[in-house]
Order: structure tokens, then C-alpha cells, then sequence
């Protein structure tokens, strides 16, 4: 049995901004079945606090970045966790990455930088009676683990996470001392990154292996296009990377017990919802696919593209309904482009039961992501036999079977892809789609080859436990 723990900065059903609380929340499940024990060290937003029920206080800090702060520990929905109640660092109104007017805190390398700090503290002195094996962070905001690790003298392995290289942690040298770091290792070898301090970079460097979240994205991320920079650490350190793609939490991702939907066991059971989805998003019947899309609005999701290649879509008769929220630029184009069209309906906003819904209730479920790590609705959408239509990109590549002559003559297509990443080659698939939603007998066995897809976490758990074990 090794002991894990954890470092993250979200967790489903704490606390939940995008795929990696769904990764925290549902790897240690899994994980606890080949014996495993992971502890989740999680930051204390004000929303975590709110849900923690009984807690057991197991340290406290003086001075944890500016103020006082304890560590607790308590389950909740299976997860063992260690939250850092630290109210000077996380009991404020707003996001828990930005505020109320969506800006990044200022003092976010501070805030993460003490969730790396007592990681390190329980590496060395342990909490309560458990201290861990393995310490396992998981992007930026883990990234400075292994700093704090070598300064306190513990030689804990640390695992590393790519889950979205875009986001670097970076911030400018003259924190150094406030982040508690060592000037001697400010340098190329270590945390340093082009004149700044980079937790991400710190965390790639000093991870002893490092893993992303498919075996696309991992050899992806050795190129300058992907590598948003850090191509050339990751090359370095390209002996001890590896792609480990994502699993979903089938306990929470099942059709036939999801009590957010009218549940089914076979894909007939998906006309009742699709009605109810119309309903709930305003959209008339129409005689083609309707496609679905829940996504943060970012750059990285490709939502330009499904503008401009949207015309295509709705003269196959397709339609669309969106779920998202995000850059404030693109909230207001996809409603624009709402207004205007019968067929497409978009509604701002995070809403966990809706996204359900759209699972049930689509056809297809749209991921044009120009860059996609794992990607997690396609595997939603293939367990609800919602067929995937996504961007021929990382883990998008790993786990959709495309709807090539190939693929239908042998039977074992599971969804569309398209590339290149292109709005034109985004209409082409769309064409195609028109094509196969008029042929109800392919369509019908791409539904079940795609419900009887294994999309659980079993296999990479293994792979998870595997790394742990070659390390200890
Ligand atoms: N408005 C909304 N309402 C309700 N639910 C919403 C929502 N917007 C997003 N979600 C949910 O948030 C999650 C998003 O996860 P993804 O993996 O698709 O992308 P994300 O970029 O956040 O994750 C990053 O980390 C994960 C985990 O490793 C990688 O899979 C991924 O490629 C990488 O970019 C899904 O569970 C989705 O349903």
C-alpha cells in the first residue's frame, strides 16, 4: 500500500472550476482499489469550509504567508482530505482563482505557494499519524512542492501532473524572499523562467516523473506549437514523461442511474431527453443532430471556429445548444450569433445538472478544442451514447474512434474527428455528420460502440499505481 498525497487547488464536489477537480476527485477512488491511500491536501475557499461538516485540527502555523492558519482533516463523499484553513489566504468573495470582477488575485503566488509549503511540511513531519510515500502535484499551483521539499531536506518522491500547461504560475523575481524560496536556485536548473520565478517550471524541473493526461498531449507537449514554452524543459525531461489519459467517475457519469436525466440503459432512452433538452433550451424539433457543448469559453476551446463553421451545421438541419461560461468577449458573440438563429441556443453559466442533461439529451457533443490535454465531456458523451464530433488533438486523438470508411466498414467508429484544426475542416465534419444522423442504422451502431467504450479510470489508475511503485 503506498501513501499518496495529493496537492491541488480543486476538487470535485468541493470545489470545481474545470476537468482537474474532476481528476481529484475521482483518481483516489480509483486508486484505493490497488491499495493505495491518497489524502487530498486542498486549500480552504470559503465554499470548501462551508461543506466540511466535522473536522480534526492536526496543525497549526504562525505564520503561514501572512497570517495564521491550521490544518484539518475530514472525509467527505469517500475523499480523505487535508484542507488548509488559512481565511487571510482564501475566505473572500469571488472565484477562487480571481475576484468578483474575474482579475487574478494579486497574491496568488502566495496563496498557492502555502498549499506547495505545507505539502512539504506534511512530507516531512507527516499529519497526524500518516505520512506520505509519494507527494503528487498537479499543475501550477503544486509547482513549487518540490522547492520547499529539497529546502526542509525530505526526500519524498514528487509526482507531477500536466493537466493544462497554459497557466505557468509565473511571477516577477522580486517575490522570491516573500515566497520563501532560495535566491541560489533561482536559475535555469531550477525555478527560474526568462528573468521570473515560474512554478510551473519549478515543478518540471524538480519532479521526479512527470505525467500528463493522454499519450497524444505527451508527445505533443515536446513541440514548440504545444509546449506554450516549456517544449524545451519538457524535451529535458522527456525520460520520465508520460501520457496517462483521464477516466470519468462512472458512479456519477451513468446514464441508467443519473438522477439529473430520465435514465436509460439503451440509447432509445435518449428521446425522452432530447425533448426535455429542447424544451429547457427553447429549440422547435428539427430533422437533424442535435449537438451539444459545455465548456469553459476560453481560446484553448476552439469556440471561434464552431462560429464561423456554424452555418454548415444548421444546413445539415442541426442544432446547437451551449452551456458555458468564461471570456466575457465570447459570452456575448455566442449570444449574439443566439439571437439571431432558431436553431442554436446558449446559456451563460455553471450548472452541473444542466451539463448532465446535455448529455442525455444531445446527439453530439461538439470539443473543438484547438489544444485538448484529455478532454472530458467526449467521454461523458460516449458513456450517454452521445456521439463525440471533436478536433483531431490530444487526448480528443486518444479516445474517439473517427467515422473513417475504415472504421464503419469494420464496425468500430465511436464519434467524428476533424483536422486540420481549421473552421473549414470543422464544416466538412459537419457535412459528414448530416451524412451518417440520415443513416439511423449507423448511427444507431456507432451509439452502441460508443456506450460500450471502457471510459472508467481502472486502466490508468493502474498506470498511476505503477509510477508510485517504480519510485518507492
Ligand atoms: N458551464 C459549465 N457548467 C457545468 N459544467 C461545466 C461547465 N464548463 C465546464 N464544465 C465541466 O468542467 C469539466 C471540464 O473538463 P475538461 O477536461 O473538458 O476541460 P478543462 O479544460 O477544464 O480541464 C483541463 O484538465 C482536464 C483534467 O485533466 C483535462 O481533461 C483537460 O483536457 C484540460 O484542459 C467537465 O466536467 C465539464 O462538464
Amino acid at each position: 500500500m503506498t501513501k499518496v498525497l495529493f496537492v491541488v487547488s480543486e476538487c470535485a464536489p468541493l470545489i470545481k472550476t474545470g476537468g482537474l477537480a474532476d481528476v481529484a476527485g475521482a483518481l483516489p477512488l480509483a486508486l484505493a482499489a490497488y491499495g493505495d491511500e491518497v489524502r487530498v491536501l486542498l486549500p480552504g475557499y470559503r465554499a470548501v469550509m462551508e461543506k466540511l461538516g466535522k473536522t480534526k485540527v492536526l496543525q497549526t502555523y504562525k505564520d503561514l504567508f501572512g497570517g495564521s492558519a491550521k490544518l484539518r482533516s475530514c472525509t467527505v463523499a469517500g475523499l480523505d482530505l487535508l484542507v488548509i484553513d488559512a481565511p487571510h489566504l482564501y475566505d473572500r468573495d469571488g472565484g477562487i482563482y480571481s475576484d468578483v470582477a474575474g482579475e487574478d488575485w494579486d497574491d496568488n503566488p502566495e496563496r498557492f505557494a502555502a498549499l506547495s509549503y505545507v505539502a512539504a511540511i506534511i512530507a516531512d513531519k507527516g499529519a497526524g499519524t500518516w505520512t506520505p510515500d509519494i507527494v503528487h502535484g498537479h499543475d501550477w499551483q503544486a509547482g513549487l512542492t518540490p522547492e520547499y521539499l529539497q529546502a526542509a531536506g525530505v526526500d519524498v518522491p514528487f509526482v507531477f501532473t500536466v493537466h493544462n500547461i497554459a497557466f505557468h504560475g509565473n511571477t516577477s523575481a522580486d517575490r522570491i524572499a516573500a515566497l520563501k524560496l532560495d535566491t541560489a536556485r533561482f536559475n535555469a536548473e531550477h525555478f527560474e523562467f526568462w528573468g521570473q520565478v515560474s512554478a510551473l517550471k519549478a515543478a518540471l524541473m524538480g519532479a521526479d516523473k512527470i505525467t500528463t493526461v493522454s499519450r497524444t498531449y505527451a508527445e505533443e507537449l515536446l513541440t514548440p506549437e504545444f509546449g506554450i514554452g516549456m517544449d524545451g524543459v519538457l524535451r529535458h525531461r522527456k525520460s520520465d514523461l508520460s501520457g496517462i489519459v483521464n477516466g470519468i467517475d462512472e458512479a456519477i457519469w451513468n446514464p441508467a442511474t443519473d438522477p439529473n436525466i430520465k435514465p436509460y440503459k439503451t440509447a432509445a432512452g435518449k428521446a425522452a431527453n432530447k425533448k426535455a433538452l429542447q424544451k429547457t433550451f427553447g429549440l422547435g424539433t428539427s430533422n437533424g443532430p442535435l449537438c451539444v457543448l459545455v465548456s469553459r469559453l476560453t481560446e484553448q476551446k476552439g469556440l471561434d471556429l464552431l462560429l464561423e463553421a456554424l452555418p454548415e451545421l444548421l444546413k445539415q438541419g442541426g442544432q446547437l445548444a451551449l452551456l458555458g461560461s468564461g471570456d466575457p468577449r465570447l459570452e456575448v458573440a455566442l449570444l449574439e450569433v443566439a439571437a439571431g438563429q432558431e436553431n442554436v441556443s446558449v446559456k451563460i453559466g455553471y450548472d452541473e445538472a444542466l451539463s448532465h442533461q446535455m448529455m442525455a439529451g444531445g446527439d453530439v457533443i461538439l470539443v473543438p478544442s484547438r489544444f485538448e490535454p484529455c478532454g472530458l465531456t467526449q467521454l461523458y458523451g460516449l458513456r450517454y451514447g452521445t456521439l463525440p464530433l471533436v478536433a483531431l488533438t490530444g487526448g480528443l486523438a486518444d479516445t474517439v474512434i473517427n467515422a473513417s470508411p475504415a472504421a464503419l466498414a469494420r464496425g468500430v467508429a465511436t464519434g467524428l474527428q476533424f483536422f486540420p484544426v481549421t473552421s473549414q475542416a470543422l464544416a466538412n465534419a459537419f457535412a459528414r455528420l448530416g451524412g451518417l444522423y440520415k443513416q439511423p442504422e449507423v448511427w444507431k451502431s456507432m451509439q452502441r460502440n460508443a456506450m460500450a467504450q471502457p471510459v472508467g479510470w481502472e486502466t490508468s489508475a493502474a498506470e498511476y499505481h505503477a509510477i508510485y511503485a517504480s519510485l518507492i
